[in-house]
């Protein structure tokens, strides 16, 4: 009996790290738990309830979690909102399906949702909430989404339920812009969906996928319910039907459904009978209904050697964490970092280098570490910003956890939008810098000022490394790096970012200087008076001197000097490359950087007869805003239009 009592003293225990785990997970979408350790937190806790012959009543084990917020109006469900009962055995999805028609579909990792529509209009949109009875209303949300039908064809009252997710791809373009970005698409999801802001909800791209139908309108099978989703204007998880599938075939399509080329996150699969009055016939737990089951993925372990950590720092200042190890094999790739998401999973961890651990891949998709079988503790947190060099702080965060910063305002990491305008296609045009992938090179200090994107060279293996990149990416990189470094003055100048100094500004004072930074650089120093140059104002004549006389901006740009071969616009323009040189060509509408004589000049330069009208022997016609008759001449004839851009870039 004492054995007893210390196993319901366990279980207490547990039940209290789960209730913590769910509150952060389900109310404030910032887990402090992976979803392994809570899995196995939670089949630790089903084992002693059986072992002991005891449930408590607050048992999670015993109802469906959740969390609502307080801000959220609370609306009760017209049926409870049940969760899935959960294997991860394939055994057991053969075993459920015992020779019936079956339905597989891709368990989407969101948020679940319900959605009423009455008279063919969408009511209300409620979260599956607390113990799946009270939901959270976010009707003003979900008519964010990009894909919810608000009328639909069917006048009868439903209730549809799925899922609010968000694209992998999606969620890395919005994730790295946010302040405190989220570990994965889930909790940018559960966020964005419970905002009270419309408007904010909006710009986080979610997507509604269809997965079920409550309604007295009944369906004998489960895809006849899905068409008829998909015929209300739905989009329908992607499924498949086996039709009483042998074992061979039940573990042959779940093999098949690989969730790494998946647009969307799954955290597993759900197979159901697809003969919806037997389905309804076996009845529901507490926690879930049995005409379902939800296979997980098991988390293959692999065992390795830590190596350290890598740090980056982030636009915001945050410095995110890398876990690194010796390479391991996992589904046919090597992988030798893992993401810590804050610096309490850090700790917890108690690295030294050389230690044993074991890591997997998440949901078949994300490296992770599993646990630190050594726990030598004896590995130290490198202290200063990885980017500027200045001392890192430890702070808390508005979600709860701990996470590295450099406090200097002046880090170069926070300067990422000053790099990328810089790289730009119209000014230094170099390929293959996105944002995100300059982010990571300045988070790591390979980037400081401008001049350090031309000797990334001394990072090659870092950078073939590096998620992402490989030894093509990386010598497309510097090939088109290479290729920027003889430039115009003109676009040199648009790339450097003073405000108000665009690329047409540039090219006056490229003609003006002829194309010599000395030149320009002296006439700063002489006091020049810029307002002398056409459509040159006052206020970019100050901006200019203010630019020049920052000395932070100085450290940024004067690196490049080193750099940048300065060629003459002429030189460029009449090289045999140019495609208009002896060409019959064309404008017409309104140009952005041209007036209708800069556009004569400049085909002028280029070696082109510039004409006014359209006829066979046009070769090209570059299209302005509002573009009239001679644009449709044109496509009548067949000839080839350019937008202003794209003669921009043939001109080069
Ligand atoms: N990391 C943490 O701290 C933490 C805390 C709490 C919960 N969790 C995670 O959440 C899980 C528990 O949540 P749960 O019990 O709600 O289970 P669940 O959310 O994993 O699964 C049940 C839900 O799946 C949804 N679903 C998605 N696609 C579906 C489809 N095609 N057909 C039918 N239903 C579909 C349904 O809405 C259903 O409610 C845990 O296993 C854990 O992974 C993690
Ligand atoms: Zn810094």
């Amino acid at each position: 009996m004492d054995d007893n009592r210390s196993k319901i003293e366990q279980m207490r225990g547990l039940i209290a790290t789960i209730k913590q785990a769910d509150i952060a997970y389900f109310r404030d979408d910032r887990p402090i738990m992976s979803d392994r350790d809570y899995d196995v937190a939670v089949d630790l806790l089903k084992k002693l309830e059986q072992n002991t012959g005891v449930i408590l009543s607050d048992s999670p084990t015993q109802k469906v979690p959740g969390e609502i917020l307080e801000s959220l109006t609370e609306v009760r469900h017209t049926r409870p909102m049940l969760s899935a009962d959960k294997t991860k055995s394939v055994d057991d999805l053969v075993r459920f399906a015992g020779g019936r028609d079956v339905v597989l579909s891709w368990k989407l990792d969101g948020l679940t949702l319900v959605l009423r529509y009455d008279d063919g209009q969408l009511q209300q949109a409620i979260t599956r909430g607390r113990e799946g009875i009270i939901g959270e209303d976010v009707t003003h949300t979900v008519r964010t989404f990009l894909n919810v039908p608000v009328t639909v064809p069917t006048r009868e009252s439903f209730e549809v339920r799925g899922e609010g997710v968000i694209s992998w791809e999606n969620f890395k373009k919005i994730n790295d812009s946010l302040e405190e970005p989220y570990t994965h698409p889930r909790n940018l999801a559960a966020g964005s969906v419970r905002k009270l802001d419309p408007a904010e909800s909006k710009k986080r791209l979610l997507e509604f996928k269809a997965f079920d139908l409550v309604t007295d309108l009944t369906f004998p099978t489960k895809t006849e319910q899905l068409d008829f989703l998909a015929e209300n204007g739905f989009s329908v998880v992607p499924h498949l039907r086996l039709a009483a599938p042998s074992a061979g075939k039940v573990k042959d399509t779940v093999a098949l459904m690989n969730p790494a080329g998946f647009e969307y996150p799954v955290d597993g699969l759900i197979m159901e009978y697809n003969d919806t009055a037997y389905g309804k016939s076996l009845g529901a737990t507490g926690h879930h209904e049995n005409r379902l089951i939800a296979l997980k993925w098991k988390d293959e372990l692999y065992t390795t050697k830590f190596l350290g950590v890598e740090l980056a720092t982030t636009r915001t200042g945050m410095v995110s964490i890398t876990g690194l190890f010796e390479p391991v094999e996992m589904d046919g790739a090597k992988v030798s970092r893992a993401y810590l998401h804050n610096y309490n999973i850090f700790e917890q961890f108690q690295f030294g280098v050389g230690d044993t651990i074991q890591v997997y891949k998440a949901n078949m998709i994300i490296p992770q570490v599993a646990e630190n079988l050594t726990k030598s503790g004896t590995y130290k947190l490198p202290e200063k910003c990885p980017c500027c060099g200045r001392a890192l702080s430890i702070q808390q965060t508005s979600g709860g956890t701990s996470q590295l910063f450099c406090d200097n305002p002046h880090c170069a990491a926070k300067l990422v939008q000053k790099f990328a305008h810089f790289c730009e296609k119209t000014r230094m045009n170099i390929e293959g810098l996105s944002a995100t992938t300059l982010e990571k090179f300045i988070g790591h200090g390979w980037i400081r000022s401008f001049g350090d994107l031309y000797t990334l060279d001394r990072y090659k293996e870092e950078i073939i490394n590096t998620e992402g990149f490989g030894v093509k990416s990386y010598e497309r990189l510097q090939a088109s790096i290479d290729k920027s470094r003889n430039c115009t003055l003109a676009k040199f100048i648009a790339g450097l970012g003073i405000p108000m100094v665009g690329r047409h500004a540039g090219r006056e004072r490229d003609k003006c200087f002829g194309g010599s930074w000395e030149a320009f650089e002296q006439a700063i120093k002489d006091g020049f008076d810029f307002t002398s140059l056409p459509d040159f104002g006052a206020t970019m004549h100050d901006n200019i001197y203010k630019w020049y006389a920052d000395a932070d901006e100085a450290d940024l740009w004067r690196p490049l000097l080193d750099h940048i071969t300065f060629i003459k616009e002429n030189t460029i323009m009449n090289s045999t490359n140019n495609p208009f040189a002896g060409k019959n060509v064309v404008a017409t509408g309104k140009l952005v950087n041209y007036t209708r004589d800069g556009i004569q000049t400049r085909l002028l330069e280029l070696g082109a007869h510039p004409a006014s009208s359209v006829t066979k022997n046009t070769d090209f016609l570059i299209v302005g805003e509002k573009a009239g008759s001679k644009l449709a001449k044109a496509q009548a004839l067949g000839i080839t239009t350019l937008t202003e851009q794209e003669f921009e870039d043939m001109a080069g």
